[in-house]
């Protein structure tokens, strides 16, 4: 297949270009995004290559029927950024990546957690200062601190395993109980008590309309005083104002995001040298207990090489008028 590839970046390029020739397909790279102004790129493609934040809307996806594309190749988990049922009306099939590696977004959650925890992107500044100091670096013990994972899919269950390696006490929520779960010895509870009794709450859920803003002011006000916060899943999980003022008024105990509600005008790009008019994630960056990083839980190599294997062979199935097992359709949604 011809695959008009968007929003390339250097990590893309390589590790697909190093799966490419055990496939039948050419891929042509652009580094600009696909909205309407770019779409006509992807004119005599087959198939356009997106990531998460090719806002995918029913006037891109009328403009690229109009030009014969075939099928979105989503090579990202999340599918939340495509309107599956203009995908639907206009008969062009998409795909994504459901798991590609767990345990590199699940790592790096645990990354946010312990850097806020023992403030070691604080102590690395201190000490390449010559400051030794070890004023006001105190942290916790992970050992038997109650952690709540919302969502216990392929992400939330490899964080629970390494938990109960740092022996947590893991408890967790998720409308679809997974028996491998409970075989850990992880109790399933309501929403409501894990917001209550959880010392850590973490994200790994999708966002759906159910579950966009489940944090918010309500719900932040049922968790314990001095929570730690951490989402990796998806940005629009968290009302980032009410999250602010549970920062200001000490509810929030400190906040680790790999993921922000306005991340598309953000994120993946370098902005030094440019005004940010975004005055939330500004406000957030203020706080010494926030830390935030680009998007970043997937970007290992193990990750990158299972993202372009399975992107590349949903599109062969697809080709070969195969069933494509990681399709995703409207009304499974
Ligand atoms: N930061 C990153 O780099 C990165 C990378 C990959 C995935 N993600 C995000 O992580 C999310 C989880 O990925 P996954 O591979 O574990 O997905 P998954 O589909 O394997 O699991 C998601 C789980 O969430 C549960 N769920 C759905 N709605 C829920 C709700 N309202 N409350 C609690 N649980 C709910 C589902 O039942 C399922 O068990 C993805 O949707 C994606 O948004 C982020």
């Amino acid at each position: 297949m011809k695959i008009a590839f968007y929003s390339t970046k250097s990590y893309d390029r390589e590790y697909f270009e190093e799966y490419l020739p055990k496939t039948a397909h050419k891929i042509t790279y652009f580094k600009n995004g696909l909205e309407l102004n770019t779409v006509s790129l992807a004119a005599g493609f087959d198939a356009v290559c997106v990531f998460v934040n090719d806002k995918i809307t029913k006037a891109l996806i009328k403009k690229l029927h109009e030009i014969g594309i075939k099928a979105i190749a989503l090579r990202c988990a999340g599918f939340n950024n495509v309107d599956l049922e203009a995908a639907k009306e206009f008969g062009i099939r998409v795909f994504r990546v459901p798991a590609y590696s767990p345990e590199a977004v699940a790592e790096h959650t645990i990354a946010l957690i312990q850097t806020l925890n023992r403030k070691t992107h604080k102590a690395y500044n201190r000490v390449r200062e010559n400051n030794f100091s070890i004023e006001g670096l105190t942290g916790m013990n992970l050992h038997r601190k109650k952690v709540g994972v919302i969502g216990t899919g392929a992400i939330g269950k490899a964080l629970c395993r390494i938990l109960l390696g740092f022996g947590c006490e893991v408890i967790a929520h998720d409308p679809f109980e997974n028996p491998e779960i409970r075989a850990m010895g992880i109790r399933y509870v309501d929403l409501q008590e894990l917001l209550k009794e959880s010392d850590i709450i973490s994200l790994h859920c999708p966002l759906t309309p159910e579950s966009k803003h489940l944090i918010n002011q309500k719900t932040i006000g049922l968790m314990k005083k001095g929570v730690k916060l951490i989402n990796t899943s998806r940005g629009a999980l968290i009302d980032t104002k009410a999250v602010i003022k549970g920062l200001k008024n000490g509810q929030i105990g400190f906040l680790g995001i790999d993921v922000y509600e306005q991340e598309e005008k953000l994120f993946f790009k370098d902005l030094s040298e440019m005004v940010i008019h975004d005055d939330v994630i500004m406000r957030l960056m203020t706080f010494p207990n926030v830390l935030i990083t680009g998007h970043q839980a997937f970007l290992t190599t193990e990750a990158l090489q299972e993202i372009s294997k399975i992107t590349l062979d949903n599109l062969s199935d697809f080709e070969l008028g195969k069933e494509v097992k990681n399709e995703v359709e409207f009304q499974n949604v």
